[in-house]
């Protein structure tokens, strides 16, 4: 992977319904500055652009008023934003970085729970693991761990480049290979989590959400979280609903009918939904 870096295009709700207003709000500027433009109610076009507003200024307003990211984790985003991902042939992309406003909220969780053993399925270039590493590491210091799972051997080295760089690194113990079977072995070796953060392949998820519940993987009162519950929005809007779109609308489903779980889903970024275990 070489480096080039460019901005990352809307992979959120908010995003893409910000995206979408902005250029509804140009088409009417061109519009209204041509001669023979048709005349729109004013009170329609004010209309419009607070709702674009409101769209735009969201995701920047949560993440000035949250708490701001620590310098290694800034340092593990710029790194994975001067990627060329375009050329890494394996379909990553900088956008599968969670970022700031999500790495706080692991933070944050981590925290509540007081959790000391954590579980990450899908690791990337490592900016969710090194967020929740930093929470245990302030919870349990050196009792607190992080078992991180990757499938792709390059994106794990360059996340342990960054971890070796950073004050929570060591906290972080990382997988390599399809995260079924390391779950599989970690059950077998009697491990138990007191959060897990799914974030992997999406078409994994159902086979990961029985894996944690059915061999106790994830802990009598632990929690799990699972990013991209929204999906881009596609579970709603239907139509043009990607492989992915149709395995996190399953998904769903398949937790909502899940008697031994109690979730909630979270608007945030590209949903996060948070579950309970209640029984079993
Ligand atoms: C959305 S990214 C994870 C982002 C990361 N949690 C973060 O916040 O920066 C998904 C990752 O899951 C990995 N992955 C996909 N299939 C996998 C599998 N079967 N086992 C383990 N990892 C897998 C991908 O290689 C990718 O790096």
């Amino acid at each position: 992977m070489t480096s080039t870096r460019t901005t990352p295009r809307p992979v959120t709700p908010v995003a893409l319904l910000a995206a979408s207003l902005e250029d509804v709000v140009r088409r009417l500027d061109e519009a209204e500055a041509r001669p023979d433009g048709v005349a729109l109610d004013p009170a329609l076009g004010s209309e419009i652009r607070r709702a674009a507003a409101l769209a735009a200024g969201l995701d920047p307003y949560t993440a000035a008023l949250s708490t701001p990211e620590s310098p290694a984790l800034r340092a593990l985003s710029e790194r994975t934003a001067a990627e060329d991902w375009a050329g890494d042939g394996a379909g990553l992309e900088q956008e599968m970085l969670s970022g700031h406003l999500e790495g706080q909220l692991l933070k944050t969780l981590v925290h509540a729970t007081r959790a000391r053993k954590v579980l990450e399925i899908g690791m990337f270039t490592g900016y969710s693991a090194l967020a929740m590493a930093e929470a245990v590491q302030e919870v349990a210091g050196e009792e607190g761990v992080v078992v991180a799972c990757e499938i792709d051997e390059r994106v794990a080295a360059l996340a342990q480049e960054c971890f070796e760089a950073s004050p929570a690194g060591d906290r972080i113990d990382v997988h390599v290979g399809p995260a079924l079977d390391t779950l599989h072995a970690l059950a077998d070796a009697g491990a138990r989590f007191d959060l897990v953060f799914l974030d992997a392949d999406k078409a994994g998820y159902v086979d990961y959400l029985r894996a944690l519940l059915d061999t106790g993987l994830l802990a009598r009162r632990g929690l799990l979280v699972v990013d991209n519950t929204l999906m881009q929005g596609e579970p709603w809007t239907g139509g043009t609903s990607s492989a992915n779109g149709e395995a996190i609308a399953a998904f769903n489903q398949v937790l909502a009918d899940d008697p031994r779980v109690e979730q909630v889903v979270l608007p945030v970024r590209d949903g996060v939904t948070l579950v309970r275990r209640t029984a079993g």
